[in-house]
């Protein structure tokens, strides 16, 4: 939005190149992995949902992994993943289209494209499972414009907020799938408080995900008592810091916190 003045310079630099992004050529037709029906098997089968993000680097990181991000897509989907998120977004986190395209190749669950899509002909870069599509950074009709857009071609989307207003916003747009993200994206700064003050007022019949912040068992185990269906989680995962941290243990770790619960 051209009004929204309060935001980090690395935020307004991420908005700029989003601006500039060039759409696909042809409208993209998917024929999608459900979410939902990946989120119940795994409650099925007692793993938390954890979607797991390939983010080789993001400007809050402490640094870059360049691991085949096929290999990390595997490795997250062996310890457990229901999903997995991959930034698209070159500039400021590394990622790449064609890298989501071998990803959706390689595993069989759904793949979320994460990126800052501000215009419909954005959507048809790659074929996807889903789609983020970010509140704070839409006019409310452009939003509803864009969920319907995605879903034409078969796309779930993704609607992030951060607050009670933006949740009325999405709800109004059709969201079915919302994301509650724990950071600020004016400030960058993480707060697992937001996810806990938006929950109560989602619907139950909406699928309904806490983002980022999450970084330990015990995390997992706040958010899910607040209402989270299932979690996104990249930093934790992807251990920016230690080059070659095992992402399969560092997903387990999470899709398993609940198992010493009766
Ligand atoms: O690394 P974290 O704190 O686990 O966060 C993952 C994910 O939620 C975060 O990458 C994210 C949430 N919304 C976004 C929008 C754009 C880019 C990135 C994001």
């Amino acid at each position: 939005m051209e009004t929204d003045t309060d935001l980090a310079p690395a935020v307004e630099s991420i908005l700029e190149a989003a601006r500039e992004r060039p759409g696909g050529n042809e409208v993209v037709d998917v024929d999608a992995r459900s979410l939902p029906d990946a989120v119940a098997r795994a409650e099925a089968d007692g793993r938390v949902p954890v979607i797991a993000e390939v983010k080789p680097t993001s400007p809050t990181a402490n640094g870059t992994r360049d691991d085949d991000p096929v290999e990390l897509a595997e490795a997250m989907v062996a310890g457990g993943a229901t999903a997995i998120s991959v930034l698209t977004e070159p500039s400021h986190f590394g990622g790449s289209a064609e890298s989501l395209a071998r990803i959706r190749e390689a595993v069989d669950v759904p793949v979320l494209r994460k990126d800052f899509l501000l215009r419909e002909a954005q959507l048809d870069a790659v074929a996807a499972d889903l789609l983020l599509l970010i509140v704070r950074f839409l006019e409310p009709e452009t939003l509803a414009d864009l969920v319907a857009a995605a879903r034409e071609r078969g796309f779930q989307p993704l609607v992030e907020v951060h607050d009670r207003a933006e949740l009325e916003t999405a709800l109004e747009a059709g969201a079915e799938i919302i994301g509650v993200n724990n950071r600020d994206l004016a400030r960058l700064e993480v707060d697992l408080e937001t996810f806990e003050s938006v929950a109560p007022e989602v619907p139950d019949d909406v699928t309904l995900i806490a983002e980022s912040g999450v970084s330990s068992p015990a995390d997992v185990r706040r958010m899910r008592a607040a209402g989270a269906d299932a979690l996104l989680v990249g930093s934790a995962i992807m251990d920016h810091g230690a080059g070659d941290s095992d992402v399969t243990e560092n997903t387990r770790r999470l899709v398993e916190a609940e198992d010493d619960e009766t």
